[in-house]
């Protein structure tokens, strides 16, 4: 990310749960973006590869553990955020240890696709929700 300072490198996931829900959570106040609904994860940081910023932000915001064999990516975005571009990659997973908790107080919620369409959610996330729609239908996650 050297050569590239003016990228911001988020990973996220979508959780999925037996019944088909998608775990969202809220960002908290303080934070760009406040208020609204995302997938957990946060910002790979230096020295990091995405799976292991994944398995991190997955720790510390949910107390869960994710394996990277279990992590299957689904799809990204790439989109102007303030002087920065953020590229966000999304992994979809439907295996984990431990239940998932607020470790950070924000709020979580397990939502169906139908629901996420409700929800607001950052700009970034609006085409993840047809890629995660698609699937599911699918049998394919
Ligand atoms: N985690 C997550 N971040 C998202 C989503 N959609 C989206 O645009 N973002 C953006 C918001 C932020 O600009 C960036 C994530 O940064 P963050 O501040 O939440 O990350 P972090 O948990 O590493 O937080 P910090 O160390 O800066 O406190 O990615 C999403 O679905 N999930």
């Amino acid at each position: 990310m050297e050569k590239n300072p003016t990228m911001l490198f988020v990973v996220a996931a979508a959780l999925v749960n037996q019944v088909n829900e998608i775990l969202v959570q809220k960002r908290p106040e303080g934070k760009p973006m406040a208020g609204l609904w995302e997938f957990p994860g946060g910002k790979v940081e230096q020295n990091e590869n995405p799976e292991s910023a994944l398995v991190r932000e997955l720790h510390e915001e949910l107390g869960i553990t994710i394996h990277s064999e279990k992590m299957m990516p689904l799809t990204f975005a790439s989109e102007a955020l303030g002087e920065k571009n953020l590229l966000l990659l999304l992994y979809i997973c439907r295996e984990w240890d431990g239940e998932a908790q607020a470790m950070e107080g924000n709020s979580l919620r397990w939502v169906t696709i139908a629901e996420m369409r409700g929800l607001s959610m950052p700009p970034a996330d609006g085409p993840f929700i047809g890629h995660l729609a698609r699937m599911l239908n699918d049998g394919a996650a």
